[in-house]
């Protein structure tokens, strides 16, 4: 798992062409796991809403959704929910606020619920997510990310700060959007 982490982070920060980055980067992230147990609402008939629409705090968040569908993620627009299905032998990856920041909105954080749907009465699920250390907390997008035409959207922030607030402001962009 570690290798899968650090994998996908090389490969977010090369496709940015912070390369450069990399180091520096990877040796602040912090891994953690989590597991969850969804139950239906048995008051509802359809379908209940078993994890209410966020976004995650973290850089990466990887989902195994052991083949149990739920997972929805809203589309840009906030239109539509679109079904993250589980495909076999496969993780799910979520960015989360953190990337989204220290990329200056590059990476977007996707709003997503968990939603169970007859005939589904219980989900299990394993997270897997990346957050800056404890020690270096500090979120501030690179320079080569910042210009005229990319204007810094989130003033620098501590992530730990943010997270212990996160519920009082709804968003990044409440707490520290530029
Ligand atoms: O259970 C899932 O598929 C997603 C879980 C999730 O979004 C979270 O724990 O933040
Ligand atoms: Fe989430």
């Amino acid at each position: 798992m570690e290798e899968l982490i650090q994998m996908i982070h090389r490969m977010i920060l090369e496709s940015l062409g912070l390369e450069n980055h990399y180091d520096s980067h990877t040796k602040s992230l912090v891994n953690s796991m989590r597991f969850l147990k969804y139950y239906k609402d048995s008051s509802d008939n359809e379908s209940s809403i078993a994890l209410s629409s966020h976004q995650d705090s973290t850089f990466i968040s990887i989902v195994c959704q052991h083949n149990v569908e739920g997972l929805e993620v809203q589309t840009l627009d906030g239109d539509e929910w679109i079904h993250a299905t589980p495909i076999a032998n496969s993780f799910t990856v979520l960015a989360g606020e953190a990337f989204m920041a220290w990329t200056n909105g590059r990476i977007r954080a996707p709003i997503h619920q968990v939603k169970l749907t007859e005939p589904i009465e219980k989900r299990y699920a394993v997270v897997f997510s990346t957050t800056p250390s404890f020690a270096n907390d500090m979120i501030n997008a690179p320079e080569e990310l910042v210009d005229a035409q990319n204007p810094l959207l989130f003033k620098p922030f501590k992530y730990y700060d943010y997270v212990n607030v996160k519920e009082d402001y709804g968003s990044l962009k409440a707490y520290c959007g530029a």
